[in-house]
């Protein structure tokens, strides 16, 4: 049998000067020693200086804010995951909705209401819709109910903007699967919060958003801050997201973050991934920074209060 090669330990350096100093004249030798002793201090030093730098830039891509436990891995296939939580009481301070208003509060996670294939032609709707405008900064929207468009620093309606050329842009086909989709993720929150869907309304703003790595230009770009979603957006009772890009694959941070008192927990997007939540203090939220890439998304939201509620969006 041949013999086999192995190869050279890491210390074998350690041994081979060992074994040179002690063949070598005393004065020479202690001179020879002395820099080679150095020399194996510095390899030392600037090996301990890249762990360090490398642990450093880990925590700081990998584990902002001391994140402790995934709920959704990416390439993970999530057949339905439900953590029920405690209600804050923000919910108190509205009027109820027997029926819709949460008495059960929660979070929930699947990846089986929306395929892959869904998110994707989503997803080219967003970016022909998003090609039109896009925001200066790193944080752009598009809201197909309102119009509203990231433009530079500001917005504008898409539909006064571009008028009838919108036919161009959009399709009935676009609307129909936007419709689709939006349905079957409200039955899904209703049924994991045990409430009638035909109870929920969907509510504004719901929006596309395109995460990218460019610096903040104005306030509307800096999409990190944890905030609770019924305080910002008032009407807010359930909100859901869907995601339409990959977490590592299309862009790097963009994780969504709850915020829990000692542990926060992550979801890591996935095109089709639907992440859903109750909308009070009990989910508070952020999104990291995304670090490169881009990040597709659609905020969807719903209400229990009739006068709050708003049609699926319409051709026009
Ligand atoms: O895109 C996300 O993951 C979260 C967005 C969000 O928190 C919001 O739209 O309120
Ligand atoms: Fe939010």
């Amino acid at each position: 049998m041949a013999p086999q090669r192995r190869a050279a330990p890491l210390w074998s350096g350690a041994v081979a000067y060992l074994e040179l100093s002690l063949s070598l004249p005393s004065a020479k030798r202690s001179r020879g020693q002395q820099e080679s002793r150095w020399r194996w201090l510095r390899a030392l030093f600037l090996l301990a200086s890249a762990a360090i730098g490398a642990l450093l830039i880990w925590r700081y891509l990998g584990a902002e804010d001391g994140v402790t436990e995934v709920l959704a891995h990416r390439r993970e296939n999530l057949q339905d995951k439900f953590i029920e939580i405690p209600c804050s009481e923000d919910y108190d301070s509205h009027k109820r909705f027997e029926g819709c208003t949460p008495r059960k509060c929660g979070r929930g996670v699947t990846d089986a209401v929306i395929t892959r294939e869904e998110a994707e032609r989503i997803r080219r709707i967003a970016e022909r819709g998003l090609s039109l405008g896009g925001s200066d900064g790193g944080a752009s929207i598009l809201d197909l109910h309102s119009g509203a468009l990231s433009l530079g620093k500001h917005f504008v309606n898409l539909y006064r903007y571009f008028g009838d050329k919108i036919q161009d842009i959009f399709t009935e086909e676009d609307f129909a699967l936007y419709r689709d989709v939006r349905q079957r993720i409200q039955q899904r929150i209703a049924q994991a919060f045990g409430i009638n869907s035909s109870s929920m309304y969907l509510t504004k703003p719901t929006f596309f958003s395109r995460i990218n790595s460019t610096e903040a230009k104005t306030t509307h770009d800096e999409y990190w801050h944890p905030h609770v979603d019924k305080v910002t957006y008032g009407s807010f009772d359930y909100t859901s997201l869907l995601y339409l890009s990959d977490y590592s694959e299309d862009f790097g941070g963009g994780r969504f973050v709850f915020m829990d008192a000692g542990s926060n927990k992550t979801i890591e997007p996935q095109a089709g991934r639907v992440s859903f939540f109750t909308s009070g203090s009990e989910n508070l939220h952020r999104v990291e920074k995304v670090h490169w890439g881009t990040r597709y998304a659609i905020t969807i939201s719903f209400t229990c209060n009739p006068d709050h509620g708003i049609g699926d969006p319409v051709l026009t």
